[in-house]
């Protein structure tokens, strides 16, 4: 069946600006809506349209005939020039200005360094030189009659012009009288002025030679070195150099275009090499020339069409291979606020991992956080602050690769400014932080259940501390506080309360993930970092499990600074970076597991939220000796300011949560004897125990009260069960929901196995 050919329509209006002409020139064609869906098949599968150029356009009506649409084709492609937007232009320029002032001399402490670094260079250099001078006077003294020899037979050479010699018997041979003829005679002119010029010269070195033999014994030593060391030069073997080189020539080779793209094409990217097969002068574009940039190249690149930079940094090892560098010079980063595909390489000289940041902190007598606190350096060697007020940070790695020691670092630079009220929980037992102990307003370093809960109770504080804070903001006058936000000018009003106040949680999976206070904590601690930020509470959690479990979503949602070392697997990377950080390419999987004394890159982590990009930071390293000396002066600052309180200043912690354990307490009530017993008699025995803590639980009525335990008992695996049994005063015997003493016990143990492995790794 042919379909009736379509109503005739009229084409859009062409575009003024543009000369397009009504021919068809080639490209795709857009035919008009109406004429589409006119010549559609009824049962609705679209038709596929050829443009012909008459002005119609040919539809495939889908039973093999085809129907012709009347009107104007137009093309998706326009013909002629881009008219591109100049602001848009000029925005793109914008954006590629290189820097007027070099990127080393905008940093204080980087222009420092490398001055320093310049300096300290050349010094050595000259000193090196300087200690050999003996030496190199021997090896000149030595070749010195070599230099007479070669000067004499070479000046001789020359007046004579010796050098002409075989090209003029070369005449000879072929009996090119002519050719000798011109060749003596030009021989002959230059002979008799070199003659002339000679004399004068040996004239003139024996006039000095008088001169010099009435001079004073010195300046004939002198003379007679300076004779010594020219012809010494002279006399130098060819493979001999005089003067050693201070410094070994480095290895680094210098990044060119060919080894960037070789770099590239060996990373098995099927994106990379079909683009290389059809197009391969334009497949892999530089956008701008490679540059030096700090201690290292930097080439800014376009991959081919459809290849991202998250491919790329997933062959980071690869590319290391291929440009013939440790892995810890190569560090490929996006740019995705240009496109996708911008790489920006960067290949250092010297190995990340194998760099120790030295910390400014060390030597610092105080500091202000509001300046933010020096964190350590990328690995362009630029130093990375990380802002804590109105922030929070969230730290996290698989063990051993730098959390405490990243969380060192930022306890330093909060304790070296007195106006800081510092708290610091380590909920690992280890002592890490225990040299700021005596700077701390609240302090704990443990394990166990009154650790932790001496941490469930500063989140408790805080929580409150932030309902104040926000009520003391509120009051103050705007023109003190016009953006109600804690400034260092309020902060310095020790009257308002409103100081920096910096909460340290390290290890704080095991509050997160503690049966007993982890949710409450978990709670307190998402409130705190949504409401605190303004009002100088900041929050610092470093965490070595980052999973659903042990890090509340809450939190790692709505933490300001994130700062990942190396993690095993996309998940916690996303944990601790943010929801899809991974799929960005910022991938904390890269760095190599394991201290830099075994060439790993422990210390070195992805940074998000601190600087306006994601950036790869080390941190400045503080051992315990540093950290030492640096909570030593801080003390000395705390206690001349009078800045001493709480913890520091040898106070009883303020007890908000009383301290218990559920099981232990529940295996104290229930007798060895007693098999299986109800819920609502063990909370009753639980309450005579603790009424403080287990009275509310025996007001409940009936199934509340059973319900109770039962709730209390789910954090740890136990499940209730039908246990037959007779009221204790007596009575009927009935089913009620119990507890199995057994099941107690076996949780007990396991949970007790679990904290030795715990506090062992
Ligand atoms: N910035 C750094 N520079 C150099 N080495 C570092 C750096 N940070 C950490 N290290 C090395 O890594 C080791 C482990 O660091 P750290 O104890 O901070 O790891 P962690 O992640 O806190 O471990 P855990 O999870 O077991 O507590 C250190 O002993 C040190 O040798």
């Amino acid at each position: 069946m042919r379909h009736d050919p379509p109503t005739p329509v009229e084409a859009p209006t062409p575009d003024p600006r543009s000369d397009r002409p009504d021919v068809l020139t080639g490209g795709a064609a857009v035919v008009p809506i109406e004429s589409a869906r006119a010549g559609r098949h009824p049962n609705g599968t679209p038709d596929r349209s050829n443009a012909t150029t008459d002005g119609t356009a040919e539809v495939a009506a889908g039973d093999g005939t085809t129907a012709v649409l009347e009107g104007q084709v137009v093309f998706v492609d326009q013909p002629g020039h881009d008219l591109p937007d100049w602001r848009t232009d000029l925005e793109a320029k914008a954006r590629t200005r290189q820097p007027i002032v070099p990127t080393w001399l905008r940093s204080r402490t980087e222009a420092v360094d490398t001055l320093r670094w310049v300096g300290w260079h050349y010094l050595h250099v000259s000193g090196y030189q300087l200690t050999r001078t003996p030496l190199y006077a021997g090896r000149m003294a030595v070749r010195a009659p070599r230099g007479f020899f070669r000067l004499v037979g070479g000046f001789i050479r020359w007046t004579f012009d010796l050098e002409g010699q075989p090209v003029r018997m070369a005449t000879v041979q072929k009996a090119d009288p002519e050719a000798y003829l011109k060749l003596s005679r030009q021989r002959d002119a230059r002979v008799r002025l070199r003659v002339w010029v000679a004399g004068l010269t040996v004239l003139t070195l024996l006039i000095l030679a008088v001169i010099v033999a009435n001079q004073p014994t010195m300046v004939q030593w002198a003379a007679l070195a300076a004779i010594v060391a020219v012809l010494g030069i002279i006399g130098k073997p060819a493979d001999r150099p005089l003067i050693e080189r201070a410094v070994v020539p480095s290895a680094v080779e210098k990044l060119t275009s060919d080894i960037v793209i070789r770099s590239l094409t060996v990373l098995g990217i099927s994106g990379i090499n079909s683009a290389m097969t059809k197009n391969p002068k334009d497949a892999i574009r530089f956008v701008a020339p490679i540059t030096r940039d700090g201690p290292g190249w930097r080439a800014d690149i376009d991959l081919p069409y459809g290849v991202t930079v998250a491919d790329v940094m997933d062959k980071r090892d690869r590319m290391a291979s291929a440009l013939r560098r440790p892995l810890g010079c190569i560090w490929p980063e996006g740019d995705n606020t240009i496109h996708e595909g911008r790489l920006i390489l960067w290949v250092g000289d010297k190995d990340l991992s194998k760099t120790v940041v030295k910390s400014p902190l060390v030597k610092a007598a105080r500091h202000d956080v509001f300046k933010g606190i020096p964190f350590g350096s990328d690995p362009r060697g630029r130093a990375v602050t990380v802002p804590v007020i109105e922030h929070n940070v969230l730290m996290g790695s698989q063990p051993g690769q730098g959390k405490t020691a990243s969380v060192r670092v930022l306890a330093s630079g909060a304790a070296l400014d007195p106006s800081v009220e510092l708290w610091i929980h380590e909920l690992k037992g280890t002592g890490d932080l225990d040299p700021h102990e005596q700077n701390c307003h609240r302090y704990v370093s443990g394990i166990e259940d009154e650790a932790i809960a001496y941490a469930a109770d500063s989140l408790t504080l805080l929580r409150k501390e932030v309902m104040r804070r926000a009520a003391a903001l509120k009051a103050l006058p705007p023109d003190l506080c016009p953006d109600k936000k804690v400034t260092r000018q309020i902060a310095d009003m020790r009257s308002l309360g409103l100081h920096p106040l910096v909460a340290i949680f390290d290890e704080c999976q095991n509050l997160f993930a503690h049966p007993e206070y982890g949710d409450k904590a978990g709670d307190d601690a998402e409130f705190i970092i949504k409401l605190g930020r303004a009002l100088g509470v900041v929050l610092i959690l470093a965490t070595q499990r980052p999973d659903k479990d042990s890090l509340p979503t809450g939190i790692s949602a709505n933490v300001s600074i994130r700062f990942c070392l190396r993690v095993a697997g996309q998940i916690e990377n996303d944990m601790i970076l943010g929801t899809s950080a991974y799929k960005n390419g910022i991938r904390a999987t890269l760095f190599v597991p394991g201290p830099p004394k075994d060439g790993g890159d422990a210390g070195t982590g992805y940074l998000v939220g601190a600087t306006s990009m994601p950036k790869v930071v080390k941190t400045a390293y503080l051992d315990t000796a540093a950290t030492q000396k640096i909570a030593d002066r801080a003390h000395a600052l705390r206690s001349g300011a009078g800045m001493l309180t709480g913890h520091a200043a040898g106070q009883r912690p303020e007890q908000v949560t009383p301290t218990f354990d559920l099981l232990a307490d529940i295996l104290a009530v229930v007798p060895t004897a007693e098999a299986k017993v109800w819920n609502e008699l063990v909370v009753d025995r639980l309450a005579e125990l603790r009424p403080e803590i287990y009275g509310p639980w025996a007001d409940l009525e009936g199934g509340a009260k059973t319900g109770q335990l039962t709730t209390a008992l789910k954090p740890y695996g136990i499940k209730t069960m039908q246990v037959w049994g007779t009221p204790e005063g007596g009575g009927k015997g009935a089913n009620r929901i119990g507890i199995a003493r057994d099941d107690i016990l076996n949780a007990v143990t396991h949970r007790d196995k679990k904290r030795a492995t715990e506090a062992a790794s």
